[in-house]
């Protein structure tokens, strides 16, 4: 009994004893004592802070994209994306009738030098001698010619002497009607497009380098299509890599297709394929774009000689249009009168006749070559180009009304 009693006061003081050392730590633990008042805080080290790093440590403004190693790519079992084919807008051009009428502007500026030099000489009250040579100096120096100017002055002259004509506007109607005459407008200046004997007309443009083949090519599309024809592009210039991509964008632009052959390749299988492209789909117009070439390069006038050839294996072609750039001047008649040996040249273009103040080259052109200039190029814009008409010619040629 005695041993159960000391075992139960040994187990209290034992029990008393673990509780009065187990709570005031707890208590510790969960507040810690505030600050007596007055007393010193004795500031403790804070732990330590991490080191500022040195600059070269320092991360980049940009940081670089981190490294990640390749995934697996996702089991994905949607369709790709459709990326859209832009499809280039179809353009409409301009319709042609009139255009040389809108166009006059634009020739009267270029033609400013003669329009005003005869207009000073008309203005003078009695015309004498050296007022017909000056009227005569102006026109040559327009480029009409020095015979086709002294045939025109003599006419002049005549009718002035005559009709006994006085008044500056009647000399200058005069002088206007001796020029219409000079450009003889009966000529038929009509071209060649209409389809026939089951197979699309066949054009093609020949001239020397940068006379504005490929260009004139591609607005005589457009000219055709603003007058409700279908078109195919032949692009037989396979010498200027440039040329080929040049004239298919004047195709996309109005949707018209453009048969084309490898670099370098033989030009008169590119036109004679696009003749036979041009009669699979039934188009009313193959036009042909041929290389520029030097008329004093034998092998390159019989080369043209020969694509002209075979084309023909599928019916004649309807014209030949001699592309000659106006500013060239008396130069582009020696041009022309070869070509003309080597193809039966059937129209001409003269380009660039916004650029030049000698407009009377259409006169020296027609008289010398017996053939009818039948399109004038007025600018770089697509439809710059318009049916020669002499009457509305003349008109800016004088800059004024004829
Ligand atoms: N101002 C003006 N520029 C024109 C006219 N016609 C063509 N051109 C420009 O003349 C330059 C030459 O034209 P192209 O059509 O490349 O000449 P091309 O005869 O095909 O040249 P090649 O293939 O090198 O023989 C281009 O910058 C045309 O924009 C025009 O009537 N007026």
């Amino acid at each position: 009994m005695e041993y159960v009693v000391a075992a139960v006061i040994l187990l209290v003081v034992l029990v008393a004893g673990a509780v009065g050392l187990v709570v005031p730590r707890m208590r510790r633990k969960e507040l810690p004592p505030p600050p007596s008042p007055g007393s010193t805080t004795t500031l403790e080290r804070p732990p330590t802070a991490p080191a500022v790093p040195a600059e070269d440590e320092l991360p980049p403004l940009i940081s670089p994209a981190p490294v990640v190693e390749e995934a697996p790519a996702p089991v994905v079992d949607e369709a790709p994306p459709v990326v859209e084919e832009e499809i280039p807008e179809i353009e409409q051009p301009a319709p042609t009738a009139g255009r040389l009428v809108r166009l006059r502007a634009r020739l009267a500026r270029s033609q400013n030098a003669l329009g005003r030099g005869l207009l000073t000489v008309l203005s003078r009250d009695h015309l004498e001698e050296e007022d017909w040579e000056e009227i005569e100096e102006s026109l040559i120096g327009a480029d009409v010619g020095v015979e086709a100017t002294q045939v025109l002055v003599e006419r002049l002259r005549e009718r002035v002497r005559i009709l006994g004509t006085r008044s500056v506007s009647e000399v200058r109607e005069q002088l206007a009607e001796e020029l219409v005459a000079a450009l003889e407008p009966d000529l038929d200046r009509s071209l060649k497009t209409t389809p026939h004997d089951g197979r699309p007309a066949v054009v093609m443009v020949v001239g020397v380098n940068g006379a504005g083949k490929t260009t004139t090519c591609g607005k005589i599309g457009r000219v055709l299509i603003a007058d409700g024809r279908t078109v195919l592009f032949g692009a037989a210039d396979t010498f200027r890599a440039a040329a080929a991509e040049q004239l298919a964008t004047w195709g996309e632009r109005v949707g018209a297709e453009t048969v084309r052959g490898p670099e370098g390749g033989d030009p008169a299988s590119v036109a004679f394929d696009a003749v036979k492209r041009g009669i699979e789909v039934g188009v009313d117009t193959v036009l042909i774009d041929t290389a520029g070439r030097l008329q004093n390069k034998v092998g390159l006038m019989d080369e043209l000689g020969k694509v002209k050839r075979v084309v023909e294996k599928h019916g004649p072609v309807d014209e030949t249009l001699l592309i000659l750039d106006a500013t060239t001047g008396q130069n582009g008649l020696e041009q022309a009168r070869v070509f003309t040996e080597v193809v039966d040249v059937t129209g001409v273009v003269l380009t660039k006749l916004d650029g030049t103040a000698k407009g009377g080259i259409v006169i020296a052109v027609q008289r010398k070559l017996g053939i009818p200039v039948k399109l004038v190029g007025l600018g770089e814009g697509p439809d710059d180009l318009a049916p020669f008409e002499p009457a509305a010619f003349v008109e800016a040629l004088l800059g004024g009304d004829a």
